[in-house]
């Protein structure tokens, strides 16, 4: 079928038309489906329908097609229905509970780094890994496949340290003060992190309060050997590229498969070439891991994981029932994270935590000897040397080294909830707290997000402050007034 062509200046990350039904209809495809497109070159893409955007004999042509065909520009294209990607069987396969091979796997991979699988394929992979989960094997190879289909980095002097969260506690802050006291200690830890998955507010989202953090793998290495130490946004690097692919469709979804995470977090540090990494596992009521078995569990299957790939891998089984901290929100959580810095004092549960977990990576390295490496951490906060290399690291990465905490603005639209009556918070539900501070714009809107007044175990007072929300544009009453109780309380 000859179409005439329309183009539409959208970027959609991907190669994608858009037909009239009624063409559609002729050429018997549905929407999702993929056609050959033929102008002088020819183009695979994704079925869109329309009824009206789009009259019968023309065609939408997006950005990305559109720019393929640009160098030889036609009016007129042919069009033809074509098979959809191997990749599409494949993700049948594990619908289906059969097991993948590592080339179907790597196939599969490859096809979601080239943008060749649709946001429905992409969420079906998604949802039959969360049902199914993945074996070992297939875990493994779905690890180094996306290693393997982005750019490594290659450091002349190690060790490589590393830490990751599996994410999953509102306020989990705390690489803002690690990253700063491993590099302060002379260790290597080009750290990439993920926006936000199920929470309010991923490290890269904060990091973005102070500095940019969309950085080629070029950089990040050049940054890390010039100060120690980066916090930049894994999904700009092209450092496994297919991760922050599929966190995109996760984050809607509000899942993150076992396989998916394990692939996802171990991907990233085998492409910075991490020798070892420190994995925090938060646990507990309203995290991804429920109980402490659960975090063994998870706890080996990193540690394997990391055996299979070459790394030395610890766990550390954090608290997770209750934010770390007392905000929740990237520039309420810099602000927290970066007063601490300034003057070592804030919230035991980010202190502590972020102390053990740069000490495990303290005594990993070598620059601590067993057992001491809580204690270098404590002595490089108090001692400035943590807050000098975050300053660093803000430099090099384009930010304002002299920001202190006191200039961080947050959203100026605040809303109070008091608590009914004098008593006790007995219990805090995580996920509450981070549905309202989505609600109220974060993680985009970089100045939304919750401030805790009381934390579970606290006494409260009848009226008295329990929860405050921000954000920038006006604090939207109605809205927050529909949404259940039970999420407020
Ligand atoms: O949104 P949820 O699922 O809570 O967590 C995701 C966050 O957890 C990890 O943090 P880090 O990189 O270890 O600091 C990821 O990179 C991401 O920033
Ligand atoms: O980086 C991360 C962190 C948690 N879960 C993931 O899938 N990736």
């Amino acid at each position: 079928m000859e179409l005439k062509v329309q183009p539409i200046d959208v970027k959609v990350g991907k190669y994608k038309v858009i037909l009239n039904s009624i063409d559609a209809k002729e050429l018997g495809v549905y929407e999702g489906d993929r056609v050959r497109v033929t102008g002088h070159v020819t183009v695979t893409a994704i079925v869109d329908f329309t009824e009206d955007m789009i009259s019968p004999g023309m065609i939408g042509l997006y950005h990305e097609i559109k720019e393929k065909l640009q160098r030889e520009w036609t009016e007129i294209v042919e069009i033809e229905p074509a098979e959809r990607p191997k990749s599409a069987r494949i993700i049948r396969k594990n619908m289906d509970g059969e097991r993948l091979a590592q080339e179907e796997i790597h196939g599969l991979v490859k096809d979601i780094v080239e943008e060749n699988l649709s946001e429905i394929e992409l969420a079906a992979f998604l949802t039959s890994t969360y049902i199914n989960d993945m074996t070992d094997d297939e875990t493994e190879w779905l690890t180094r496949a996306m290693i393997d289909t982005g750019e490594k980095l290659e450091f002349a002097k190690g060790p490589i340290m590393d830490k990751h969260s599996i994410g999953g506690v509102p306020g989990n802050k705390i690489s803002l003060l690690v990253v700063p006291i491993v590099a302060a200690n002379g260790l290597l830890i080009p750290k990439t992190s993920s926006r936000a998955i199920t929470g309010a507010g991923g490290t890269s989202d904060l990091m973005e309060v102070l500095a940019p953090v969309e950085f080629s793998a070029t950089e990040v290495k050049e940054m890390t050997e010039k100060v120690g130490g980066v916090l930049v946004w894994g999904g700009a690097t092209n450092i496994a590229p297919a991760d922050d692919k599929l966190i995109k469709v996760e984050y809607p979804l509000s899942i993150d498969p076992h396989c998916q995470l394990l692939a996802s977090i171990m991907a990233k540090k085998g492409a910075v070439g991490a020798d070892n990494v420190v994995i925090d596992i938060p646990t507990g009521p309203g995290t991804k891991i429920a109980n402490v078995q659960q975090g063994r569990k998870l706890a080996r299957d990193l540690i394997n994981l990391g055996e299979r790939l070459g790394m030395n891998v610890d766990c550390a089984l954090t608290y997770g029932a209750s934010p770390v901290g007392r905000t929740v929100g990237p520039a309420l959580e810099v602000r927290e994270a970066l007063k601490v810095l300034e003057t070592g004092e804030g919230p035991n549960s980010l202190i502590e935590k972020s102390m053990v977990l740069a000490g495990m990576l303290l005594e990993m390295g070598g620059v601590a000897a067993r057992g001491q490496g809580n204690e270098l951490a404590m002595e490089t906060l108090k001692n400035g040397k943590a807050l000098a290399k975050f300053r660093e690291i803000i430099e090099v990465q384009g930010g304002d080294p002299s920001v202190s905490y006191k200039d961080i603005t947050v959203g100026e639209h605040t809303a109070e909830i008091t608590a009914p009556a004098n008593g006790y918070v007995l219990e805090f539900k995580n996920k509450r707290v981070v549905q309202i501070a989505r609600l109220a714009g974060a993680p985009n809107d970089k100045g939304a997000g919750v401030l805790i007044h009381k934390k579970q175990g606290e006494p409260v007072k009848k009226a008295n402050r329990f929860l405050s929300f921000m954000q920038k544009r006006k604090i939207n009453w109605k809205q927050l007034c529909r949404m259940p109780r039970e999420i407020l309380l």
